[in-house]
């Protein structure tokens, strides 16, 4: 497997990892926690990281754009697994709009 084929299955597994996280223990589980406060706290929580996101962009320091862009794909994966949003409903969107046919397979994995 490439690197940029193994980059995008971190991302993929990380999102099963999410979802598997529904309903589980909110002392054991980060992930479980955000779920059990509900898609408001997940909702600000992201908008949160992607502020943070942008401040350290601007003030230049680019491990700290890294670190922060980490923590907004993951929550923004949190949100999408409450919403019943999988990645590749996302990438059949990039897909469309680039005017290549998307992923077959398409999954909502609401639930
Ligand atoms: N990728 C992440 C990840 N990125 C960021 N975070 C957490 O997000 C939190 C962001 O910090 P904050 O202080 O803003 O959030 P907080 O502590 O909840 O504080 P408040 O909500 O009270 O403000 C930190 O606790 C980080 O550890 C993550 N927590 C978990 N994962 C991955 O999710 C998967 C499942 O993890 P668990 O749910 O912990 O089992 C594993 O692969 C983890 O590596």
């Amino acid at each position: 497997m490439s690197k940029k084929h193994a980059n995008w299955k971190i991302l993929d597994d990380l999102y099963d990892e999410i979802v598997s996280r529904k309903g589980g223990d909110p002392e054991k589980s980060h992930t479980a926690r955000l779920f059990s406060r509900g898609t408001d706290k997940i909702a600000q929580k992201l908008g949160e990281e992607a502020v943070e996101t942008v401040i350290e962009a601007v003030k230049g320091n680019r491990d700290k754009l890294v670190s922060e862009s980490a923590d907004l794909f993951y929550h923004l994966m949190v949100l999408w697994a409450d919403q019943g949003v999988a990645p590749d409903d996302v990438f059949d969107e990039l897909a469309r709009r680039r005017g290549i046919s998307g992923i077959d397979e398409k999954k909502s994995r609401k639930g």
